[in-house]
């Protein structure tokens, strides 16, 4: 380090020794060099080229150098997100759909762009579990002209970007940290994602001109402790089990904060326990068919009393068709500039299927469309924030958006093991690959 220094600066500040010899021979030089016209002709062509090239970098350049290392901006990226934000049909919605390469990201962007929708998608593609998992679900989806931008929602540049790139009129917020279990092990990547990245979201909502209408994704799991059956959007939410739990009410008093100050209109949707093809790998459905097909132990909790855990399990199609019908009828924001001009809507609805199943009801479905035995390992829940059972009140959802659950636990476990199969290379009898 010393040696380096040495080299760098004189050893006595202030007291540099000019060679005069060395300093006339490169004044000489550098006349000969500017003399011939030619000469100066490829100097100036040399910094044109170099002028061109740094205003070509300009968005990396001028926003920081946190953008260095991201995969996204320059005009040929601005151009894509612009093509998959346009709408195909007139009038419809532009819609920025967060957590896009996710289980329920990836089905509500394909079922908005099946339909004409402009749809741009955003995508941390954490490791969470298998991002490769991810990656094809992109894939899908850009077989269907969606763009899924690499990055995180709490990256304000970023945001400020796509809303300056793309008019939205709707943003379908899906991204999260999701499970409940694994929120005692990384409780700080819920209060990244969950709450810190929906304030950086809302903030860009707000300043964005016009504001966007926001439908996002609550969770079943904010009625915790509630034990009146079936959960009414009224009852209390104020005894979450989890950190999980306790950061998805969280999201549903901010929601309320930007909408009563700024005129942000908002729809949250709690979601019951969604599954289906394409589904979660850290969820019970799925990991208990990979455990079956592999002949591993599944792990089945039991609550007290040795009561059997029940899930309002509600299929994925149905989840989508709940999704697009609240965005379909989420009134507009209000506010510009910063401020509200007149009072937006503000939502919370279920969305569940009425009709919970127990734990080993779910496992008793598997073990028939796999034709294959469980073994069970049945223990005691432990106190890892699940909750004994959930059943939805869907009154609500039914009247507003029209939504109508069609799909039992049966036939959407069907669909779900022939998705599983094929996914991963399985043939009845034995695994293919
Ligand atoms: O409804 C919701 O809001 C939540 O639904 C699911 O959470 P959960 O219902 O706990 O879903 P699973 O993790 O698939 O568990 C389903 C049931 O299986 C049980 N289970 C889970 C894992 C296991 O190894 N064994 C086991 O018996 C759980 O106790 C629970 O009763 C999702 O994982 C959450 O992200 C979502 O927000």
């Amino acid at each position: 380090m010393r040696a380096m220094e040495d080299g760098m600066f004189p050893s006595t500040p202030g007291k540099v020794k000019v060679d005069r010899a060395a300093h006339t021979a490169v004044q000489r030089q550098l006349h000969r060099c500017f003399a011939s016209t030619t000469t100066m002709f490829l100097w100036a062509l040399f910094l044109v080229a170099l002028t061109a090239s740094y205003l070509s970098f300009q968005p990396f350049v001028d926003t920081g150098s946190r953008f260095l290392s991201a995969s996204w901006g320059g005009i040929q990226w601005e151009h894509q997100v612009r093509a998959s934000a346009l709408p195909r049909r007139p009038g419809a919605p532009s819609v920025l759909v967060t957590g896009a390469a996710g289980f329920v990201g990836s089905h509500v962007s394909l079922a908005l762009a099946r339909r004409g929708d402009g749809v741009l998608g955003l995508d941390n593609y954490n490791s969470y579990y298998d991002p490769s998992l991810k990656h094809a679900r992109r894939l899908r989806l850009a077989e269907h002209g969606v763009l899924v931008v690499e990055g995180d929602v709490a990256d304000a540049g970023l945001l400020a970007k796509l809303f300056d790139v793309a008019a939205f009129t709707h943003v379908m917020h899906l991204a999260a940290q999701a499970g409940v279990r694994y929120a005692m092990e990384n409780p700080a990547s819920y209060v990244h994602s969950n709450v810190a990245a929906l304030v950086v979201l809302l903030e860009a909502c707000k300043d964005a001109d016009p504001q966007p209408a926001v439908v996002w994704a609550s969770s079943s799991s904010v009625y915790g402790l509630n034990d009146q059956v079936p959960f009414a959007e009224s009852d209390r939410t104020d005894r979450p089990a989890s950190i999980y739990a306790a950061t998805k009410k969280a999201g549903e008093e901010i929601t309320h904060t930007y909408n009563h100050i700024y005129g942000l209109s908002t729809t949250g949707l709690r979601f019951f326990t969604v599954y289906g093809p394409w589904g979660r790998p850290d969820m019970a459905y799925f990991s208990f068919t990979r455990n079956i097909l592999q002949g591993k132990p599944i792990t089945v909790y039991r609550g007290k009393d040795e009561a059997d855990l029940a899930r309002d399990f509600t299929y994925i199609d149905d989840i989508v068709k709940g999704c697009v019908a609240a965005l379909d009828t989420a009134g507009p924001s209000t506010g510009n500039g910063g401020r509200k001009r007149g009072p937006a809507p503000y939502r919370i609805y279920n969305l569940g299927n009425t009709q919970p199943v127990t734990v080993p009801g779910l496992v008793g479905i598997l073990e028939e469309h796999l034709q294959l035995k469980a073994k069970r390992n049945v223990v005691e829940m432990p106190g890892n924030g699940d909750v004994p059972f959930t059943h939805a009140n869907i009154s609500m959802a039914q009247r507003d958006l029209g939504y109508k659950p069609s799909t039992d636990l049966n036939t959407g476990l069907r669909k779900f093991v022939r998705w599983y199969l094929s996914y991963y290379g399985y043939q009845r009898g034995g695994k293919n690959v």
